[in-house]
């Protein structure tokens, strides 16, 4: 049995965000979000599923906050909602939403827990998605003005700072694909929201600087590791373009300051292309103190002719599944943070979200025995071992997720969670995986 162990400083912790996990979404002034709206159309979520009440953390957080501390992290990402703070998404700041993030960070720093926030996971302000929304550049300021004021409310609490959570998600996933909000499905349209989120993110970076304010601030990408399935120059191609869509294409703007290029090229074939303003570039890739990087899952792709967007097919090889029909590849982690390193240097790189959703059944004694879960994390926990020794500068670790919460489209039909979440009585149940990784957090580390 070989001994897994993490540097005394690794930071352990969990994630969350806010309309996955706060229901209340009519209380203390909070105005509508487009999560909000799309969820209250019929048809776009499963099981027509919505963040109404979601897991009440709203007035639960208390009892989460006693979760995060008996399972023993450091850290504790969470997301604050827009629509909380700016219920027209500009104008008034309401100091009710302001009032229950204090008392959230409080409770946290009360626990000896560092809060982690993320500024923006997709819940934009209904009423600047009726002007536009990240397609229409005034939504840059918009977020602007709210991260200053978040900034300015709660500098020196709050430390760890990140931007935005999964761009590709905000842009590709819900304005091309369309499964998420707002539903959009126009190249063209993701390509902008891309571009104006990025370029939000690097405004609210200079202002943070501006500002002085304490901590560290940096941006969370979902990356994936699609693998050429054979080493034809065609295979390469297509599994590299395929790749950049979730990676490059957000990788590089944010550390290097320009689009890949074959990208660029691939996209203006398909009739869509950057809305870049002098000034942009420079403005996107303002130096950053870490990345957050998600990483739930790779595979391989292989060239099909008119497949998709690259023409790329994903190649099932055998690999078990997750409940998202994603395959569990660990070495895929270790390959994308290896290629992080290798290309963008040693900025300090944490893990702000990685888990996996599994069919759970909640036992008459109130356990889950989430098996292939905990199966999953030992298995990634090895490869950040892995990735720590080979010197890639892997600083933390946030287990998506603490709690089973609304999976967006998926509704609560998918659980991430390390607790149970009973959705009629609104209890957390703590997991087998929760005593796993309170385990390993305890000896930061475990037998392997
Ligand atoms: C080809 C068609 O595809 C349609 C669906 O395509 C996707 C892709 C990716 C996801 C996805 C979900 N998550 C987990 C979340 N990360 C942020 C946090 O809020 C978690 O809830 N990450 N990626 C969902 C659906």
């Amino acid at each position: 049995m070989a001994r897994i162990h993490f540097p005394k400083d690794f930071v352990w912790g969990t994630a969350t965000a806010s309309y996955q996990i706060e229901g209340a979404y009519q209380e203390d002034g909070r105005g509508l979000s487009i999560w909000d709206t799309f969820s209250h159309t019929p048809g776009k979520v499963v099981n027509n599923d919505n963040g109404n009440v979601a897991c009440d953390s709203y007035h639960r957080y208390e009892e989460d906050v006693a979760l995060l501390k008996k399972l023993g992290v450091k850290a504790y990402r969470f997301s604050i909602a827009w629509p909380r703070i700016f219920p027209n998404g500009t104008g008034e700041v309401n100091e009710k939403g302001l009032a229950y993030y204090t008392k959230v960070v409080d409770a946290l720093l009360a626990a000896g827990i560092e809060p982690c926030v993320t500024l923006y996971h997709w819940d934009l302000p209904q009423a600047l998605q009726d002007k536009g929304g990240w397609d229409n550049r005034d939504t840059i300021q918009a977020f602007v003005k709210y991260a200053e004021v978040i900034f300015k409310a709660f500098d020196g609490k709050i430390k760890q700072w990140i931007t935005f959570n999964e761009t590709w998600c905000v842009s590709f996933l819900s304005n091309y694909i369309g499964a998420h909000a707002p539903g959009n499905t126009d190249l063209q349209l993701a390509v902008n929201v891309a571009h104006h989120c990025m370029v939000a993110h690097g405004e609210a970076v200079k202002i943070f600087r501006e500002l002085g304010v304490q901590g560290e601030i940096g941006t969370t990408h979902n990356l994936s590791w699609l693998e050429p399935y054979s080493t034809s120059p065609e295979d390469q191609a297509a599994a590299h373009r395929h790749r950049a869509y979730t990676n490059e294409w957000f990788m590089e703007p944010t550390f290097k300051g320009s689009y890949p290029q074959f990208m660029v090229d691939w996209f203006k074939s398909k009739g869509a292309e950057v809305p870049v303003l002098p000034g942009d570039m420079e403005t996107i890739s303002q130096k950053i103190d870490f990345i957050g990087v998600n990483y739930y899952s790779g595979g391989f792709g292989r060239y099909k002719k008119d497949e998709g967007l690259f023409d790329c097919e994903q190649v099932q090889l055998g690999f078990d599944k997750t409940y998202m029909d994603w395959n569990v590849y660990p070495d895929g982690l270790y390959k994308v943070l290896s290629w992080v390193h290798e290309e963008y240097g040693d900025t300090p790189i944490y893990i702000t979200e990685n888990g996996a959703c599994y069919e759970d059944t909640l036992t008459a004694e109130n356990k889950v025995h989430d098996v292939l879960r905990t199966a999953y994390y030992r298995k990634h926990f090895i490869q950040c071992e892995r990735l720590i020794e080979s010197g890639v500068p892997l600083k933390g670790y946030f287990a998506w997720s603490l709690l089973d919460n609304f999976e967006w489209a998926e509704g609560y039909l998918k659980r991430f969670g390390i607790v149970y979440t009973n959705y009629e009585t609104l209890e957390r149940h703590p997991k087998d995986s929760y005593y796993f990784i309170q385990d390993v957090i305890r000896n930061n580390g475990f037998e392997a």
